[in-house]
């Protein structure tokens, strides 16, 4: 069996199901296909009411919803109403804002007549999703693209097939046409062989650099669009102006929410000397307060990890650190319950050769470095293949935003938690991947920009210097 729920804080395998068939294959992407051709000859206003009704559809079922995702993944249970919460959002603002921002665009030109951009849907997509944000990272490329017109066939991580049938069964609830979402539990040699389909337009990945090396191999053999949102370390500066309090109050926030299974978690907490042993002593205080125990229950803080899996690759990684001389300024013991729970854990001294300083932890380990100045600062947070996001934190604006400015990232926040919202553009640069989604960035990363230019009659007067072929005369 391919795809599998393994309840994270049981232990119990709750269910599997096989790979898809080649005839579920076939029927989705011609499906999806029928569906363009459709989409194509009608305007992104027309699907605004269908995207709201899958926002209200969201909210209605929201207790459900968060369960599977906790039965999947671990979660905390009111973590995950509040990612069903963001979905419904997103929905919302696709649905209020998508047909506005897709509206054509005249041109100022010298061309003979008049030029616009309109905007086209591209055609169907593949989008392939990992398990940390179950509903929120199909939500993220479903919404905008649905206003757009392209139909989308998903494959989920192998460890939330729940979630990836419950989010296929909102859309299909709802008035939307059956093939706008098309679940596939895919494997590895599936995914390629859909990419290559010439029914396939384009392709969008959020997961690791690993996944997203390979699937951006096989889209740009096949020369299919892409956009990939993958991994990052993200630093969380501390400058020497810093208010104590209110950065003590983030910080451990920043590592630990979703158990600390973020792609844009602080990662590598960057501290001005003279806050940093208050620093540390807080974020330990902090770190020890997390209560674990079952993800349903309310009382509960601090969830299981996502699988054995990722508890043990943890593991091993916060292991090396410590045997290549970082120091364990807090946590590492082993939590006494039988799901994959891992204490939270502080790591500081890591050295440039130790392996911790470049890799990514995917779960609750933060790692605390001291600097003596703004310059080095920065150029420690710049010191990673990764660029994804991060978060600084000045008594002054201006000068957080200036050392933002500086930050080789694709997102940063100054003097706040980083937030996801539908208006604003995510996505990262270096190793974390190219491409935005959300926002208008988001909206036309599938889209065919076509250029119309218009005339009455043909005009030569104005195409000095143009591509023209010479007059033979
Ligand atoms: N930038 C972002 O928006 C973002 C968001 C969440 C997670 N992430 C990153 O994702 C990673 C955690 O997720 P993960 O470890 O499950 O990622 P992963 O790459 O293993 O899996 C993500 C998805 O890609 C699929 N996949 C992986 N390798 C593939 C291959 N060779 N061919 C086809 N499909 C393949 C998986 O089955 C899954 O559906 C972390 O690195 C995290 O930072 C990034
Ligand atoms: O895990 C990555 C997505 C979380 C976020 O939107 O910040």
């Amino acid at each position: 069996m391919a795809y599998k729920t393994v309840n994270p804080y049981t232990n119990e395998v709750v269910k599997e199901y096989p790979y898809a068939t080649q005839e579920q294959i076939e029927s989705a992407l011609s499906n999806a296909n029928d569906l363009y051709n459709k989409w194509k000859l009608e305007v992104p206003q027309s699907r605004a009411k269908q995207l709201h009704e899958i926002a209200d559809l969201m909210r209605q079922n929201s207790d459900d919803l968060a369960k599977t995702m906790v039965t999947d993944m671990g979660k905390l249970l009111r973590e995950a109403k509040g990612e069903v919460e963001l979905c419904a959002m997103i929905a919302d603002y696709f649905a209020d804002h998508g047909a506005e921002l897709l509206k054509t665009k005249k041109l100022e030109t010298i061309a003979t007549g008049d030029a616009q951009v309109k905007k086209h849907p591209l055609g169907t997509l593949l989008m392939v999703e990992p398990w940390n944000f179950p509903y929120y990272q199909i939500m993220r490329v479903f919404a905008p693209n649905f206003m757009v017109g392209n139909p989308m066939l998903l494959k989920h991580a192998a460890i939330t097939p729940g979630s990836a049938l419950a989010f296929e069964k909102i859309v299909k609830d709802s008035s939307a046409p059956d093939a706008s979402l098309t679940n596939l539990f895919l494997n590895y040699d599936q995914v390629s062989d859909v990419i290559a389909d010439p029914r396939i337009q384009g392709v969008a990945l959020t997961g690791s650099e690993r996944g997203g090396r390979s699937v951006a191999k096989a889209a740009g053999f096949n020369l299919k669009k892409n956009t990939m949102e993958l991994g990052g370390t993200d630093s969380f500066i501390v400058l020497d102006d810093a208010d104590i309090d209110e950065v003590t109050k983030i910080a451990w926030r920043a590592r630990l929410y979703n158990a600390g299974q973020v792609c844009t978690s602080s990662k590598r907490f960057i501290v001005a000397d003279n806050l940093y042993d208050q620093f540390v002593a807080k974020l330990k205080e902090n770190f020890a307060k997390g209560k674990p125990g079952d993800p349903m229950d309310n009382q509960t803080t601090l969830a299981p990890m996502n699988s054995e899996k990722a508890k043990d690759k943890l593991q091993s990684q916060v292991d090396e650190a410590i045997e290549k001389g970082a120091t364990l300024a807090y946590g590492n013991e082993p939590v006494d319950l039988s799901g994959q729970f891992f204490q939270p854990t502080i790591l500081t001294d890591i050295k440039p050769d130790n392996p911790a300083y470049s890799e990514e932890m995917f779960g609750p380990v933060a790692q605390v470095y001291k600097v003596s100045s703004e310059q080095e600062a920065i150029d420690l947070a710049n010191d990673s293949d990764l660029g994804l996001g991060g978060i600084v934190f000045s008594g002054d604006p201006k000068r957080g935003e200036k050392v933002a400015s500086k930050i080789e990232t694709g997102m940063v926040f100054v003097n706040n938690f980083m937030v996801s919202l539908p208006e604003l553009p995510f996505g990262g640069v270096k190793n974390s991947g190219y491409g935005r989604e959300m926002s208008d960035l988001g909206l036309n990363a599938f889209v065919n920009e076509q250029l119309i230019v218009t005339a009455t009659k043909p005009n030569m007067d104005n195409l000095a210097g143009g591509l023209v072929a010479t007059d033979p005369e």
